[in-house]
């Protein structure tokens, strides 16, 4: 049986992961796992992970790399028999080594994007939060203002998306994503991407994913659950 794929996405806040990770999932067939969105969700939810999370999230800080990896790793292991494609996790490189002793990854999509560009793209993110949809009032508006194009509900912004909390992520990504880009180069599974438009770096993803995925998605390989 053809083997199981595995990527990661990685790049600063605003970089298009969810973006493309969207696109990604759709065109390949690839189960998409956001750890923003499960962060979120275990707030939501208030989880003892989500309540410790929430306290750094609103300050713009990275969630340490205990709670992360307790929250993520077991959501890897209900996945052994699926391809997926993980966007923002990992983020340091304490979580890319326990990533690395549950499973080998095929392929990392590193996104570098200049820095104004994704300030002035997080001033204008807009989500709606139940289904993790993103627009952007510039790239792609909801058809109605302040609203979700298929619920009609309220969009929201994030709070770690305002200005405050911004600086501070952006500052802190490009420290602790060297050390991970550094780890991946070595491994020879990093590709990166760079440019201030989507649309013009999707056909390079787009291709180098058509020589990657054909035949892979089916099960035979596992993810070994963490002890
Ligand atoms: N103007 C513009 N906005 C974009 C582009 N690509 C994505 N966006 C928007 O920029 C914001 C950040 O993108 P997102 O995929 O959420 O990035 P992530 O933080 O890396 O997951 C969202 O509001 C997107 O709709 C682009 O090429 N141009
Ligand atoms: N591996 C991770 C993933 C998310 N997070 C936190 O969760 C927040 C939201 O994650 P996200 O993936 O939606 O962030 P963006 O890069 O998409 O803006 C981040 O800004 C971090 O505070 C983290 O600390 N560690």
């Amino acid at each position: 049986m053809a083997k199981l794929f595995r990527a990661v996405i990685m790049g600063p806040p605003g970089s298009g992961k969810g973006t493309i990770s969207e696109r990604i999932a759709q065109r390949f067939g690839l189960t998409r796992l956001s750890s923003g969105d499960f962060v979120r969700e275990n707030i939501a939810a208030n989880t003892d992970a989500g309540v410790l999370a929430k306290t750094y999230i609103e300050r713009g800080l990275l969630v340490p790399d205990h709670v992360m990896t307790r929250l993520l790793l077991p959501r890897l292991e209900e996945m052994t028999r699926h391809s997926w494609l993980m966007d923002g996790f990992p983020h340091t490189l304490a979580q890319a080594k326990a990533l690395n002793s549950t499973c080998d990854l095929d392929l990392v999509i590193s996104l570098n994007i200049p820095y104004e560009t994704l300030k002035e793209r997080l001033s204008e993110r807009w989500i709606h939060p139940a289904s993790g949809r993103v627009y952007n009032m510039g790239f792609n508006p909801p058809h109605v203002q302040g609203r979700d194009d298929i619920s009609g509900e309220p969009l929201i912004q994030h709070d770690d998306d305002k200005p405050e909390a911004l600086v501070a992520r952006l500052r802190h990504y490009k420290d602790v994503a060297k050390p991970i880009i550094d780890l991946y180069k070595s491994k020879g599974i990093l590709h990166t991407f760079s440019g201030t438009e989507t649309d013009r770096i999707w056909p390079y993803i787009n291709s180098l994913l058509s020589t990657k995925i054909p035949g892979t998605l089916q099960a035979d390989t596992q993810c070994i659950p963490m002890p």
